[in-house]
């Protein structure tokens, strides 16, 4: 069994709306305790049985590369659901989303049979042989603002590693992940490996994370259920959790940045409003030298300003609803209190013909956000940035590590020597230098401080999350 949904026992449901119109999507009775209970055990049944841990790791590969073929045939389906789930734009979805996922699949298939163990440096009396082992059954509970894409994160190492997992997707966006059970059923993989869960997070996560009887937990999402996660851990079985959480990430423009021209301020506008802000790594914060302040902030503005705002269905839009109204109502008082206490906050609105189910806010960009206010310091989760301005590389550094977080940040520059200096000073898991990026498949993401904990995903390293180290000790005669 691969799709496990409650019994409805409780008549707990899960609706699934689409939060550009308010239809519902889906019905679902929600997982609850009992079925992630039952889960557990056949996933453990499965892990025992050896149908896929201790198959050989190029035969987990190959069933791997038939998901990611599926995914692939799919593409256009996953990705409508994500947009329909979430009210992510469909060309961010088709175009990053989805092929984003995709490779995650694929990549670790490849790896599969590409990690090597170690051999410890002993005389000829002793052989000392170090392998990484699955850890058995794992979780993972997942964000609703990179559905697909998050639960190919955790999907591609885990089960290339030989793990069985149970995946929780987030309340208001389980499609795509049922989707992809149904697909891994197609690609061959035994039931009982990857197990899908809608539910929700009081619920069924709660569950996963106090589950005596699973080894490892890798959690996206929010700082504060991060750390209710880690507590949870440790008052039960002391699993293994990795938690990818919160940011509130800058984007830093030294005096030179302007040179870059259109491609800097295309990619700051991706840093800032991909998925309408609602992005872990969103460049929230622009830290910008006094000397290019006004030009940058003129241009920033106006490319924000023409930003199409609308029914994120249509291929032309670039900023859709948030995923709630609750959500949209945080972000307006978060910017409504920063200009009544004297920043002033520059959008072009919205327009007219609006669905008006769905909770728009409209790019907006906060200028002189007095120090310590709210759309400075927490993560929003929304359309909105705000400018602060520097006069020192020192104060640039400064400013950008005055947050809780440690995510990701952002530096323009053509001078090789003060990205160098920016890079190393910048406390995050990801810098990227003149570009706004989160790297690729190949290099590690994680943050750091109260970003992230316990490992970080995509590259090889990856794997340390889904495997343990075990010492073989061999006396030799
Ligand atoms: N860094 C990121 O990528 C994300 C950050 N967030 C931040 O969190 C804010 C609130 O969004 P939420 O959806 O409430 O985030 P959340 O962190 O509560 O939800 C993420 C996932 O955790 C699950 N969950 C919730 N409580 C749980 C618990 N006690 N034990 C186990 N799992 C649990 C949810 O069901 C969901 O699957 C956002 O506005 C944003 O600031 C949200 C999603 C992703
Ligand atoms: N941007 C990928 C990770 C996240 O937003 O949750």
């Amino acid at each position: 069994m691969t799709v496990t949904t409650g019994t409805n026992t409780d008549d707990r449901l899960l609706r699934v709306v689409n939060p550009a119109t308010g239809e519902t999507l889906d019905t679902l009775p929600a997982a609850g305790a009992a079925e992630v209970d039952a889960a557990v055990d056949e996933a453990q049944r499965t892990f025992d049985g050896g149908v896929w841990s201790a198959r050989p790791p190029r035969e987990r590969a190959a069933v791997l590369l038939r998901l990611a073929e599926l995914m692939e045939r799919d593409a256009e389906i996953l990705a409508r659901l994500d947009c329909e789930d979430a009210g992510k734009p469909i060309t961010e979805c088709r175009t990053g989303d989805v092929p984003g996922a995709i490779e995650s699949i694929r990549w670790f298939a490849e790896a599969a049979d590409k990690v090597f163990g170690r051999i410890a440096p002993t005389g000829h009396d002793h052989l000392g042989l170090m392998s990484r082992e699955p850890v058995g059954v794992v979780a993972a509970v997942l964000p609703w603002n990179y559905p697909f894409a998050m639960a190919a994160w955790k999907i591609g190492p885990a089960l290339a590693a030989g793990n069985s997992l149970l995946l929780k997707p987030a309340e208001a966006t389980p499609r795509s992940a049922l989707h992809v059970a149904r697909l891994a059923t197609e690609a061959g993989l035994p039931d009982g490996t990857l197990t899908v869960l809608p539910g929700y997070g009081t619920e069924a996560g709660r569950a996963l994370a106090r589950h005596p009887g699973i080894g490892a937990l890798s959690f996206t999402g929010s700082t504060a259920t991060g750390r209710r996660i880690l507590a949870d851990a440790a008052e039960t079985n002391f699993k293994r959790v990795s938690l990818e959480m919160g940011g509130k990430s800058p984007q830093v423009l030294m005096p030179d940045a302007l040179g870059f021209g259109v491609e800097l301020i295309d990619d700051m506008i991706d840093a800032a409003f991909l998925t309408m802000g609602q992005n872990c790594t969103a460049g929230s914060r622009i830290l910008v030298h006094e000397d290019i302040a006004a030009e940058v902030v003129a241009r920033f503005t106006a490319a924000a300003g023409a930003l199409v705002i609308g029914d994120p269905a249509k291929p032309e839009t670039r900023t859709g609803p948030l995923i709630s109204r609750a959500a949209r109502d945080r972000v307006a008082r978060a910017v409504d209190e920063a200009v009544a206490a004297g920043a002033v906050a520059h959008t072009a609105g919205l327009p007219a013909d609006l669905h008006p189910y769905g909770a728009y806010y409209p790019p907006t960009v906060v200028v002189g956000a007095p120090e310590g206010s709210g759309v400075l310091t927490e993560e929003l989760f929304g359309p909105v940035v705000t400018v602060q301005t520097f006069a020192s590389e020192q104060e640039a550094i400064r400013t950008a590590n005055a947050t809780p977080y440690g995510l990701a940040a952002s530096l323009w520059t053509h001078d090789l020597d003060t990205a160098f200096r920016l890079a190393r000073g910048i406390q995050a898991g990801v810098v990227s230098v003149n570009a706004y990026s989160e790297g690729d498949i190949t290099a590690p993401f994680g943050g750091w401080k109260q970003s992230g904990f316990g490992g970080a995903e995509r590259s090889t390293d990856a794997f340390a999350q889904w495997t343990r180290e075990k010492t073989v000790w061999i006396r030799t005669r």
